[in-house]
């Protein structure tokens, strides 16, 4: 039931105000005038007039209190999506029959929140899962594309475990999974039935799009649909990108992306098992996108890696490469996903750019007693700005420098959890380096990012990696 006051015009305004003042104003509803009555209807909150007695100033005119519908205000006509969609398939429910309770039960599988891409609506796994909803079907998803304006629904589902990471999404209204996604200037289409495109990742791919690979060689061991190849190409300026993908549908979106985004020269392509490639010595970066663990891809990674070293900045400027200078070593970056679980102890979920991976030095050739961290140990790290990060970057012979962006390496007591992972697999990539390349190498921590958490306990970690064959002291000019 809603209710009004009526009062003289000349006096709406006042009263407006005190009502609104003691929080008696129903602000859902508009005010009336009507007309001929020369009395303006305030909505108000409360039935009961002795309280709006002691707010109102009732010294000139009697006020009168009515049960009256207003109109709504223009902030309560304006439905959600989310709103005009549980409208809709409320009206279903009860047009098919279905009583209160029923209803009730049903609205809460009605999702407040969805992917769309381009005219598909991608509806979360939990969504419209009860039985009845099957008997309502096909016009229960033509009462959603009706509500949401489009004509495909598809829904969410775990992606599968098997190694391809096949995507289990079911297409509920529609003929086919074929979608076109835009972000950060990068189109990619794929078909979302059968590849899997993680939104969540966006950071990553922004990240990644800033990054200064101009002239580098950069190998994508889980391109996918080149969710990560085409930032590398599109916006880093990788000169050029091996991509590998096993996966069939995924190499067809892959081959058109690049074609759609004019970057199909500075690609190629290698179909099959990474682990299988023949190539080395040829990468400044490999990239490992693969949940939950790339390790299976580390040897490998290490094997594409330059043995004397990549491109690093200033040869990409343009500027002579001095071996002869130890901080201008020629680097390079591994760049690895990985799952963790963590104790949720310390963890703190705010901001997630930056993390403090204090403490944790680079490992040096001599540190062999690394080892790998309890799966249930890792916690996130305390914050710090992007001014106060800095590289970690000890020298095989244990001596700190400044890096070539003269930030040094602060010290600090705290080990955390997430920075033993990022010494495990230091040193786990250092002795595979080793082995494979020969000579001393040092591997450091660039950057560990917070990606998402996909439970209280199950983080998605990045970390960046600097591996840098270590100059022997007898070099010519040392
Ligand atoms: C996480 S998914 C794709 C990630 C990708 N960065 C994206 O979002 O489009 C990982 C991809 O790696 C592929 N993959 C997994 N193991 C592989 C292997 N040993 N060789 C080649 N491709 C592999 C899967 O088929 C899958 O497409």
């Amino acid at each position: 039931m809603n209710f009004a006051i009526l009062v003289l015009p000349q006096k709406a305004q006042a009263i407006r105000k005190q009502l609104e003042k003691c929080d008696l104003l129903d602000k859902r509803r508009k005010l009336q005038k009507f007309s001929g009555k020369d009395e303006v209807a305030i909505p108000v909150k409360t039935s009961d007039m002795s309280i709006l007695a002691k707010h109102i100033d009732q010294t000139e005119h009697n006020i009168l209190l009515m049960e009256i519908d207003l109109p709504l205000s223009k902030a309560e006509m304006i439905e959600t999506p989310a709103e005009k969609l549980k409208r809709a398939v409320n009206h279903l429910l009860k047009e098919n029959g279905f009583h209160d309770n029923d209803t009730e039960k049903l609205i809460h599988e009605v999702p407040d929140h969805w992917e769309k891409h381009g005219d598909l609506i991608l509806l979360p796994c939990n969504a419209f899962r009860s039985a009845s909803w099957r008997c309502l079907s096909p016009s229960v998803w033509q009462t959603v594309g009706c509500a949401l304006k489009c004509n495909r629904i598809a829904r969410q589902a775990t992606v599968s475990t098997d190694c391809f990471r096949s995507p289990q999404v079911e297409l509920l209204l529609g003929d086919n999974g074929i979608v076109l996604h835009k972000d950060n200037g990068i189109s990619y289409t794929y078909d979302i039935t059968k590849c899997m495109f993680s939104s969540g990742n966006i950071t990553e791919k922004l990240r990644i799009a800033a990054f200064d690979c101009r002239g580098e060689t950069v190998v994508d061991l889980y391109a996918g649909i080149g969710y990560f190849t085409l930032p590398y190409l599109v916006h880093a300026g990788a000169k050029h990108v091996h991509a590998c993908e096993w996966n069939r549908y995924a190499l067809e979106s892959l081959v058109q992306n690049l074609e759609l985004n004019g970057v199909k020269e500075k690609c190629t392509i290698h179909a099959g098992d990474n682990r299988k490639l023949q190539l080395r010595g040829i990468a400044d970066r490999v990239n490992l996108g693969l949940i939950p663990s790339s390790e299976d891809g580390w040897a490998i990674a290490c094997q594409l890696l330059q043995p004397a070293g990549g491109q690093n900045n200033s040869s990409s400027c343009g500027r002579q490469f001095d071996f002869k200078v130890q901080s201008c070593q020629p680097v390079h970056s591994l760049y690895m996903f990985e799952n963790k679980s963590d104790d949720g102890s310390s963890c703190s979920r705010g901001d997630n750019s930056f993390q403090d991976f204090s403490g944790l030095a680079a490992i040096s050739p001599h540190d062999n007693d690394i080892q790998r961290p309890p799966e249930r140990s890792l916690h996130s790290l305390a914050m710090i700005p992007e001014n106060k990060l800095s590289y970690p970057s000890v020298m095989s012979d244990g001596r700190n420098h400044k890096d070539n962006t003269n930030r040094t390496w602060q010290s600090c007591e705290t080990k955390t959890s997430w920075s033993r992972w990022g010494q495990y697999v230091c040193k786990a990539l250092q002795n595979l380096l080793q082995k494979e390349h020969g000579g001393l190498w040092s591997a450091a921590v660039l950057h560990i990012q917070h990606v998402k958490s996909y439970a209280p306990h199950i983080d998605h970690l990045v970390l960046d990696v600097r591996c840098s064959p270590q100059v022997s002291q007898s070099l010519p000019g040392t």
